[in-house]
């Protein structure tokens, strides 16, 4: 039941998966201006004033968090926030109803936002040139009328103002509170009178809503970053498992857990590409928790952690990266995998969306929190923090071919569609952070979120949840929650059997454009002209030509 109603909170302030929008990328995610520190923080702000009370209840006092779960009925009593309360706050605040679609109450749970993803693909098409924007355009309205059909003359009257024509009208009696009748109004006219028409409306008091409500609009290829120093835009979080707004999260009521979280966020909200990642002084007791998941850690690998989690972690341990009382540097690892892997770091705040997060492995970037979990729960968090980066992730990004492959999701979800970047997450899900594989007949894991949670490894193992063949067809569709153990685990033949299976279902997506990294300036290249092509052909050629010479040198054919 608690776990019910938490899970109903947090998908209250669940964000959609996005890259910053200020980009030109049209995401769900509303973009208030310009940078994802500013956003972050305005959703945090809305968010927090409305945990505020519950907070205040909870008294800030050390309370466990299991009398949190139990004693504040989260989502289900008459003081909780509700979707309605939510939207509210948005209403207020901007003046505007947030449920851009109709009939998706999902949609109802988005935060503060200016635009809708409708409204930022046409401002898009619309500013591609001057014929784009006086390009007519076909579009359906959904108003709320407040007060009765009267409010219909002034849509017609508005439409006809900005030149353009009523192509379709239907009404019906509305069943959102305080509105009476809800009009259906198909439109055509130039996109830029259009966005107009839906401002103009939207400042009448009459509307309790103006949506937009279109699928047809070209825009260009969406924007997505092209070289590793974009990545600074692609830092958006996923607020909903902060301590400050996860009512569940270990540290909710510790004032100083949560001051501390937010001075190491600062550090990734400043960082920029190129920068050395600034070195943290841990605290005793951040350093105790860090020794006691790695002790664990290392008596329960040699049985349950795949053989290249396990040489990796030997060569982390050889390198002194990997040592029981202290936490590792993010840079220090960052450059450990650079000699191995090319891989690097970059700080992160907090647990990123998955678009963001994705994309940076394109560029062989991982980005990585670098606070602590509280120390009242050293074997299972609700957030990525660094102990899961270090112990779960970072060895297997210094295998060579696993760090290929990260690299591959990364560049498959390079513009993707927004339901191809669920699909691959949930891939990512089962495999890359639960994902278990067997190795000579026994169960092994690999999964970053298994090896860094000794809780949920156990529980993996034991007889409780269910075990099912991963095949990416049907995992990638599989639904799950992210804030208790896995009920459902996937197992692969072996890990070489994840990796060739995942790769061939990315290589199947439908994506109609393909990328290449380029190593050597770190940047993307949409392969779409022959020029470039053939420039590929041939660096490929010459070193074709390198690679059988060194067959045929190792065969001693040169002294033929
Ligand atoms: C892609 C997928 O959603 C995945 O679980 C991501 C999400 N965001 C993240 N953000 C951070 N900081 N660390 C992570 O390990 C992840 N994992
Ligand atoms: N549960 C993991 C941390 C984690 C949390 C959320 C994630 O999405 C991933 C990992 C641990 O305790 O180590
Ligand atoms: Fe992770």
């Amino acid at each position: 039941m608690a776990v019910a109603a938490a899970q109903k909170n947090r998908e209250m302030f669940a964000i959609k998966k996005s890259y910053s929008i200020e980009n030109g990328y049209p995401s769900r995610r509303r973009s208030l201006v310009d940078d994802a520190r500013f956003e972050t923080l305005v959703v945090k702000q809305t968010k927090q004033s409305v945990l505020e009370e519950a907070r205040a209840r909870a008294n800030d006092s050390g309370l466990d968090s299991e009398f949190i779960q139990d004693g504040v009925p989260i989502g289900n009593g008459d003081n909780s926030p509700t979707v309605e309360d939510g939207t509210q706050q948005d209403e207020t605040k901007n003046g505007q109803l947030a449920d851009a679609d109709i009939g998706d109450d999902a949609s109802k749970t988005d935060e503060d936002y200016t635009l809708t993803e409708e409204e930022i693909i046409l401002q898009n098409a619309a500013s591609e040139s001057p014929e784009a924007e006086q390009a007519i355009q076909q579009a359906a309205l959904l108003l709320r009328m407040r007060d009765g059909m009267g409010s219909l003359a002034r849509v017609l009257k508005t439409v006809d103002n900005y030149k353009g024509c009523v192509q379709h009208l239907e009404t019906r009696p509305s069943q959102v509170t305080d509105v009476q009748f809800d009009a259906l109004v198909k439109v055509s006219m130039s996109r830029n009178n259009l966005l107009q028409l839906i401002r103009s409306l939207r400042q009448s008091t009459a509307f309790a809503g103006v949506n937009l409500m279109t699928e047809n609009i070209s825009s260009k290829t969406p924007w997505f970053p092209r070289h590793a120093s974009d990545l600074d835009n692609c830092n958006h979080l996923m607020t909903k498992f902060e301590p400050e707004l996860d009512m569940n999260h270990p540290g909710f009521a510790d004032k100083e857990y949560r001051e501390r979280r937010k001075q190491i966020a600062e550090i990734a909200f400043a960082y920029k590409y190129g920068d050395p990642i600034p070195s943290i002084s841990y605290k005793e007791t951040e350093n105790a928790t860090w020794q006691r998941v790695f002790n664990t850690v290392l008596d329960l690998m040699p049985k349950h952690a795949c053989r290249e989690y396990k040489a990796a972690f030997t060569k982390l341990q050889e390198a002194d990266i990997f040592v029981p009382h202290r936490i590792p540097q993010l840079e220090d690892v960052s450059n450990f995998l650079r000699k191995h892997t090319g891989f690097t770091l970059r700080p992160a705040a907090g647990l990123l969306t998955a678009r963001d997060f994705l994309a940076s492995l394109a560029f062989r970037v991982f980005q990585s929190t670098q606070y602590v979990r509280h120390a009242n729960s050293p074997f299972h968090t609700p957030e990525p923090d660094c102990i899961h980066e270090l112990l779960g992730h970072i060895p297997l990004l210094a295998d060579p071919s696993f760090a290929q492959f990260s690299q591959e999701i990364g560049l498959a979800s390079l513009g993707a569609s927004d339901s191809e970047i669920e699909k691959l997450s949930t891939v990512y899900w089962f495999t890359v952070e639960f994902g278990l594989c067997k190795e000579n007949h026994q169960l092994k894991a690999y999964g970053a979120a298994l090896l860094s949670s000794i809780g949920e490894l156990l529980h993996a193992l034991s007889d409780k949840p269910e075990l099912r063949p991963f095949e990416p067809a049907s995992t990638s569709v599989q639904p799950y929650q992210d804030q208790e153990y896995q009920p459902i685990y996937y197992v692969a033949e072996s890990f070489e059997d994840a990796k060739d299976k995942f790769r061939r279902w990315v290589s199947a997506m439908s994506r109609p454009f393909e990328v290449r990294f380029n190593p050597h300036t770190e940047r993307v290249e949409v392969l779409d002209t022959v020029d470039k092509l053939e420039t590929l052909i041939w660096q490929l050629n010459t070193e074709m030509l390198h690679l059988t010479n060194a067959v045929k040198k190792l065969k001693g054919t040169h002294f033929e």
